[in-house]
């Protein structure tokens, strides 16, 4: 992903970049239904065509009107009868057009969100999630994701049809004298020109306002959302927010209607135009009628013809306009599916190693814009050992884990897994493949409000045995019975589930990293938010868990760590103190001082 500066230079494309855009959509819509899109194309093309074939007729009736009243012969039932086909084609083809694009569009729709995902799936790191302004562009997408496509599609068509109505009643017109059409058509442009033009006003309007109307919708969230309710009732919040949404949105409201008038009052000097073109050649038709060089007929075409270019004009600048601000949504799309993360997948992965040791080697990471929170950081950890990692709030444990997970790269240095003589850096292994060999729960898990088996499973195939052995040894299975559903018990009020405590959950998510079959576990403050019964469940479990296998467990609770192969301390990003727990006690370091508060606090009096 591009950082968000260049998405910002982006956001006004130019008319060029526009088409650009619009002739890399018309290959997807293509290929997202080729037969559909064809249909829908010939549709279109027979429903511009009628216009013209009807004014013709018109035209042939009234004169044709005109011989017999003057004693010459014409066949007016005829041409009556081709003037009612002519009427009754051309509301099928818009029938069919219209039924056509529903199908075309809707698959557009799909393939086009597909892709935004697949998208999501391949920006493998989390860099670019934590960019505010990446928000502003996710909102975007995912707010058009369901009507653009849509949109798209049928302003492609519909300026298609209008393009071909135009051309054909602009060669009718053609038969009064070669420069009406091209009269008519200029005095139209600044109209299209005017209309366009207002659109893309309102379209860099929505992206300068996206972050204003996101914060608005932040505080009414904030003020009808049940997770933050007892705050805003215990501290008295409501007025607070209450006051900050009316003024922003007032704000916001102002920006817009501006914008809105100026949309309206914009075109009325281009419409004055355009209707005084109208109506000049109209005068010109009548007074080459008075001189006998127009028959009646031609004058009931031009006006015919006058009043379908006006219409076709009109539609065409709406449809340029509105298809214009459905571009820069696909631009914004495109741009997006463009984006070449930060950490990527390497084009050729080497296999992973046969031994999984870790080895983190002179690892410097700083977040985004901000200093480094992990400091030359170098630390081995061999295959099978467990190792807690402690150390005081913002030490940067849950960092290192996210690097060893490949959520981000390490800015210098390098993170290698393997055995001696087969290291391989994890930036040239699949980040998929690595993953899937790792079970972690993190400090803020995902609460996914589906059912608890589900939420388990995260869509791997269900073995029954293993998901006893996961439920029993997290703890989940002794809370089922309590659940009306057992593992189908759907969770999360939105959808008339229930509501789980903090520990339920915790033991949830614990149940998710057993189930998987990993070779590196993972436990970011894993208990947390446990009673001390179940604490020493979940960390019986991880115990039995760990043997045979590489496990990290981050905690402040240091009761826990005793049972690691190893403790390490960290401090401002970097690794201080290394050892057993006796052997940490007995150097009298930070950990040991830790340990003697932690059992104080528990009455033990320290002793290792
Ligand atoms: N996404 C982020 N963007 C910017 N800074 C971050 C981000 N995540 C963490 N930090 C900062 O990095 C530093 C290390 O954070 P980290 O979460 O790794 O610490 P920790 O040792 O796990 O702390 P704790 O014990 O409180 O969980 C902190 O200063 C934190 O503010």
């Amino acid at each position: 992903m591009p950082r968000p500066s260049r998405l910002r230079d982006q956001d006004k494309p130019d008319r060029l970049q526009l088409l650009r855009i619009l002739w890399r959509s018309l290959p997807e819509l293509w290929q997202s239904s080729p037969l559909l899109v064809s249909l829908l194309g010939l549709t279109a093309l027979l429903g511009g065509v009628i216009p013209a074939v009807t004014l013709l007729i018109s035209k042939w009736a009234v004169d044709g009107v005109g011989e017999v009243a003057s004693g010459g012969q014409a066949n007016l039932a005829l041409l009556a009868l081709a003037w009612a086909g002519a009427a009754l084609l051309g509301q099928l083809a818009g029938i069919a057009r219209a039924v056509l694009q529903g199908y075309a569009a809707d698959n557009f729709t799909v393939q086009t969100s597909r892709r935004l995902m697949d998208k999501m799936n391949d920006l493998t790191g989390l860099e670019v999630l934590e960019d505010p302004r990446f928000h502003d562009d996710i909102q975007i997408l995912q707010m058009g994701a369901p009507r653009r496509p849509l949109n798209l599609t049928s302003t492609i068509f519909g300026v298609f049809g209008t393009l071909v109505s135009l051309l054909s009643v602009g060669g009718v017109l053609l038969t009064i004298g070669w420069w009406v059409p091209l009269v008519v058509i200029a005095g139209m442009i600044p109209l299209t020109l005017t209309q366009m033009r207002l659109y893309e006003l309102g379209w860099s309007m929505t992206i300068q306002n996206t972050q204003a109307s996101r914060e608005l919708n932040y505080f009414q969230k904030a003020a009808l959302n049940q997770q933050f309710a007892k705050e805003i009732r215990l501290y008295g919040l409501m007025p607070y927010l209450t006051r900050e949404y009316t003024e922003r949105t007032l704000d916001y409201q102002r920006t817009m209607r501006g914008v809105r008038n100026k949309q309206l009052l914009g075109v009325l000097p281009a419409q004055v135009l355009a209707l005084a073109v109208t109506a000049g050649v109209f005068a010109y038709a009548v007074w080459q009628a008075q001189l006998g060089l127009l028959t009646a007929g031609a004058v009931v075409l031009v006006i015919g013809a006058l009043a379908q270019v006006r219409g076709d004009l009109w539609s065409l600048s709406d449809s340029l306009g509105v298809g214009s601000e459905h571009l820069h949504w696909f631009g914004k799309y495109y741009e997006f599916l463009d984006a070449v993360p930060q950490v990527a997948a390497p084009a050729q992965p080497q296999p992973l190693p046969q031994r999984f040791d870790l080895t983190l080697d002179k690892v410097t990471f700083g977040y985004q814009g901000h200093a480094p929170v992990i400091e030359d950081l170098s630390l081995r950890i061999p295959e099978g050992q467990t190792v807690a990692i402690v150390g005081e709030n913002g030490a940067g444990k849950s960092t290192l884990i996210k690097l060893l997970l490949r959520f981000y790269d390490p800015s210098a240095g390098r993170i290698l897994l393997g055995g001696v003589g087969e290291e391989t850096d994890l930036r040239d292994l699949s980040p998929d493949e690595w993953r899937s060999q790792v079970a972690a729960v993190f400090q803020d898990y995902a609460r996914f409000e589906w059912t608890v088996r589900e939420n388990v499973l995260l869509g791997v195939p269900e073995d029954p045995e293993r998901l006893r052995y996961a439920a029993d040894a997290s703890g989940l299975s002794a809370m089922l019975p309590r659940l009306e559903n057992g593992l189908n018990t759907r969770i999360g009020q939105a959808y008339g589930g229930v509501d789980l405590s903090g520990g339920q959950w915790q033991k949830l998510v614990t149940a998710r990293a057993l189930y998987r079959r990993a070779r590196v576990l993972i436990l970011d403050e894993p208990t947390a938010a446990l009673d001390p019964r179940s604490e020493a469940e979940v960390f019986a479990a991880f115990a039995e868990l760990a043997r045979g296998r590489t496990a990290l467990l981050v905690t402040h609770r240091l009761g826990s760590v005793r049972m690691a192969d190893r403790i390490v301390v960290m401090r401002a990003g970097r690794v201080t103190e290394d050892g057993t727990h006796e052997e940490l006690v007995a150097r009298g370091g930070e950990y040991a001082e830790l340990w003697a508060l932690q059992a104080a606090q528990y009455g033990s009096g320290g002793a290792a």
